[in-house]
């Protein structure tokens, strides 16, 4: 059963008219080497405080590459939402839903009414923003309008874009931060709509086109997203961009190594709006994690989880978490449309190779048992370009694993990913939850006074391929793990446990 609406009726929770505050019991543990030697495991109780800001903000999302295949499709995706805009095709009429949105088309389970499990939209949790009243906006070096760039993408059914044209043909991309040495050079000719100037006056001018499209809409927020081409991985330089201050430095210098993203995310930085990474390409390098960190503005990233990773990462999950041992995974998929163009270019490539390459790295290290130290199935990264199939990327896999007695196991899959239309909700989850994160604060134990989470939004890793994480904290890339991850820190800010799916009930 589906309810749509509830509240929490518990004395931990108070629904006050401008926020809501829970008070929480985080059971986790310590551990330590007894006197023997032996390992001690001890359950520990802290609790939390957590307050939500139920202001829903009149929300601005500037998103960098908005002329790209992801952004003209989640464009057009809230404007026919927005509408109510159906489409007629071969297999019938079409309306528009946001299917593979966390929060707008997942459900989380709050109990049991009279022997029938009870779920709710994953939205209902807190008050958060209705994608249909998201103001778009965003630069691309491409100078198209969006509804010229929605039928370059080749994403969309005709019979729905030709509707679309519009509403979209007077969206012009802003000029963009364009850098031929981040990416391929086949990306030159469509670098028409450029700023002019030095690194720093580059970034004056975003920092100004935030401001602007913020005053312009009448916006309380905005959130900025990069869904652009994949840059080459920066240099780590010590004294270029180690630290804030060397970042800034070097921006002032004109320094080449510092790249169209950093600078984009130094700019969002300044004005205090959060900056989400969707490609894989090292944009936080340390100096812009330490400016993060002292503006307190938040940072998500890195590289969307989309498509074949995402299966990957439930995928390993699985076998590793049944005791089976993957020894050979090989990942290879073709695409055809501009982002396979860039990434056919070797040292694009390599960022998208990383990204994709790293995500078993801890359900691996989960089971010692399986895997010697120092032990990592052969996983190979193969993308390569096909323009015939355009946006329909193919992916392929297999899995090889060691089972019983010797024996094998092997998983092939085709999975054919519409790349675009599986990006476009997470990049709209993103920018939803990053909103929302922003508006949560806390207090642990007998910490005097609330504050927010790490400027780092972990939160968000269920989204992303190479979640960042602020130092010491562990990296989680199995998807069961992550989404447990957000949806139980959202739980316990209304006061409900973590679904434990233990049903003592009916035991
Ligand atoms: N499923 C997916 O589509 C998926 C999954 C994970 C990551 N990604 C990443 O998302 C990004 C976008 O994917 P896409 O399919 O939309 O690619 P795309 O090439 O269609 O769109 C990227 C857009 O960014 C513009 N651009 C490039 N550099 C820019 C700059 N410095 N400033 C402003 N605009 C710039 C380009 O002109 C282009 O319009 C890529 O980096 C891709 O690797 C996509
Ligand atoms: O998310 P995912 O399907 O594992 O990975 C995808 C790659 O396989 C694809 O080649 C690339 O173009 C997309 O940007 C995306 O990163």
């Amino acid at each position: 059963m589906l309810i749509e609406e509830f509240r929490v009726e518990s004395a931990s929770v108070e629904y006050a008219p401008e926020s809501i505050t829970s008070t929480y019991d985080y059971q986790t543990t310590e551990l330590s080497r007894g006197s023997d030697n032996k390992w001690v495991v001890k359950p520990v109780t802290h609790q939390y405080q957590f307050r939500t800001d139920r202001k829903v903000p009149k929300l601005g999302v500037m998103l960098v590459g908005l002329g790209g295949n992801n952004g003209t499709t989640l464009l057009a995706g809230v404007l026919a939402n927005k509408h109510g805009i159906t489409w007629n095709t071969k297999d019938g009429l079409k309306s528009p839903n946001y299917f593979g949105s966390l929060t707008q088309a997942s459900t989380l389970r709050v109990g049991n009414f009279e022997g029938e499990e009870v779920y709710v939209p994953f939205k209902s949790l807190l008050p958060i923003v209705e994608p249909n009243d998201i103001v778009f906006g965003g630069w691309d070096i491409s100078g198209l309008n969006c509804a010229d760039a929605m039928q370059r993408a080749q994403v969309l059914d005709w019979s729905l874009q030709e509707q679309l044209v519009p509403l979209m043909r007077d969206i012009i991309p802003l000029p963009g931060i364009y850098d031929p040495d981040f990416i391929a050079a086949n990306q030159e000719d469509r670098a028409t709509n450029v700023i002019k100037g030095s690194k720093a006056q580059q970034v004056e001018v975003v920092r100004s086109q935030i401001r602007e499209f913020k005053e312009r809409n009448s916006l309380d927020k905005v959130v900025v997203l990069w869904t652009a081409n994949t840059e080459r991985y920066s240099q780590l330089v010590e004294g270029l961009n180690d630290t804030a201050d060397n970042l800034l430095a070097a921006i002032e210098r004109n320094e080449a190594e510092i790249s169209p993203s950093t600078l984009y995310a130094v700019a969002a930085a300044f004005e205090g709006v959060p900056f989400v990474n969707g490609s894989p390409q090292n944009t936080f390098v340390p100096g812009m994690i330490e400016l993060a960190v002292q503006k307190n503005v938040l940072i998500a990233g890195d590289d969307f989880k989309s498509g074949q990773t995402k299966l990957k990462s439930v995928l390993v999950d699985f076998l590793v978490g049944a005791g089976l041992k993957p020894v050979s995974i090989v990942s290879y998929n073709h695409l055809g449309n501009n982002d396979g163009y860039n990434l056919s270019a070797p040292q694009t490539f390599r960022s998208k190779e990383i990204s994709k390459s790293n995500v078993v790295d801890d359900m691996v290290s989960s089971n010692s048992i399986l895997y010697k130290p120092g032990e990592h199935p052969d996983h190979v990264v193969v993308i390569k370009y096909v323009p015939y199939v355009g946006d329909s990327k193919r992916a392929m896999d297999e899995y090889t694993s060691e089972i019983f007695m010797g024996g094998k196991n092997t998983l092939v899959i085709h999975n054919t990913c519409e790349d675009s239309l599986l990006a476009a909700p997470i990049i709209l989850d993103l920018v939803l939850l990053a909103e929302l994160v922003t508006r949560i604060e806390m207090r642990k134990d007998d910490e005097p006074a609330f504050h927010g989470f790490h400027p780092i939004a972990v939160l968000l890793s269920y989204l992303t391929k190479a979640p960042l994480v602020p130092q010491g904290t562990p990296v989680v890339n199995a998807l069961a793990k992550q989404r447990a991850m957000l949806e139980n820190v959202l739980r316990a800010c209304v006061g409900l446990a973590p679904e434990s799916n233990m049903l003592m009930e009916f035991k």
